[in-house]
């Protein structure tokens, strides 16, 4: 394992800790590669095969993926790499393939891919990869923050803002870790209304946001409508989507109904952590 981090706690320039022999161009840094059911959105239950790179420019207090963001862990692929792993769960039957491979423990993700972090679009090698995923006839979801866009072949951008409730804090960050430059940084950048607007007209999108109760929701408001006013595209209340703050199924079980009942208050869609119902917080999951 090295270092793949684009991003270090203390520095700030993606890139800089990419190893002397690595090409950041034509490789990523992968913290996990598996097969899963979505857990998250509109396509919730769709057997998909998840990429998740590492190094964030966001640091969460909640992160459920610690270890692409606060302390980010991982082994740098080739593109090349990365699209033979996701072959290995199957080629989508469109291109003339059989469909799920017999061999790989979890393998019914024939079709979806999807490209999450960490931030994936921090990494300019996220474009290669999405391309040659499209051309091979994978549909693709890519989860973000919404800080960043890329040209890309993205099918599905499922941009989850974050709001003023995930700034992390000495009191609410992880255990052991001390924000530092961080809660300073990550309130500057958490929001990018021009790469949201951007985002929003040019894919199929979802606005995924992370509840933690009922504090959240004029913000959440207030961004929507500032994004209907800039976008040349129409934004439904039904492509605005309200999850549940948790890592855990306890976590979960405490936020779930608060946040249903907010959804149907404000005529928003409720989106389950499916994958924490069935798994936990289960890595590869
Ligand atoms: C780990 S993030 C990676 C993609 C990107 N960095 C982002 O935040 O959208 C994947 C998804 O998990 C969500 N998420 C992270 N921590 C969470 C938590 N504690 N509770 C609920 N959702 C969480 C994010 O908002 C995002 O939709
Ligand atoms: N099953 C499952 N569905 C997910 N949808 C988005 C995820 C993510 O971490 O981006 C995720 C994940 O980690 N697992
Ligand atoms: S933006 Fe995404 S990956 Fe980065 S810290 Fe927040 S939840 Fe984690
Ligand atoms: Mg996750």
């Amino acid at each position: 394992m090295v270092d793949p981090t684009g991003e270090s706690n203390e520095g700030d320039t993606p890139g800089e800790t990419v190893p002397e022999d690595v090409d950041a161009d034509e490789a990523l840094p992968v913290n996990e590669l598996f097969c899963s059911l979505q857990g998250e959105g509109t396509l919730v239950g769709t057997p998909s095969v998840f990429v998740r790179t590492s190094g964030c420019n966001l640091r969460c207090w909640f992160c459920d993926s610690y270890h692409t963001s606060w302390e980010p862990t991982g082994a740098w692929l080739s593109v090349d790499d990365v699209v033979e792993r996701v072959e290995e769960f199957g080629v989508p039957e469109t291109t003339g393939g059989a469909g799920a491979s017999q061999s790989a423990e979890r393998s019914g993700a024939a079709g979806h891919v999807v490209l999450t972090g960490g931030e994936p679009l921090v990494h300019e090698a996220s474009v290669d990869l999405l391309d040659r995923l499209a051309d091979r006839g994978y549909h693709t979801t890519v989860e973000t923050n919404g800080t960043i866009h890329r040209d890309a072949a993205i099918d599905l951008a499922s941009v989850s803002p974050k709001l003023a409730s995930s700034t992390p804090t000495p009191e609410n960050a992880p255990e052991g870790v001390d924000p530092g430059v961080w809660e300073q940084r990550h309130e500057d950048r958490r929001i990018d209304h021009d790469a949201l607007t951007r985002l929003v007209e040019d894919y199929e999108t979802q606005l995924k946001f992370v509840v933690t109760g009922p504090d959240d929701v004029p913000e959440i408001e207030a961004l929507v409508e500032e994004l209907r006013e800039r976008a040349s595209v129409p934004i439904p209340n039904d492509r605005v989507l309200l999850m549940p703050e948790g890592v855990t199924r306890e976590q979960v079980d405490e936020t779930r109904n608060t946040v249903a009942d907010l959804a149907l208050e404000h005529g928003y869609r409720y989106t389950p952590r499916l994958h924490v119902d069935l798994w936990n917080d289960a890595p590869g999951t």
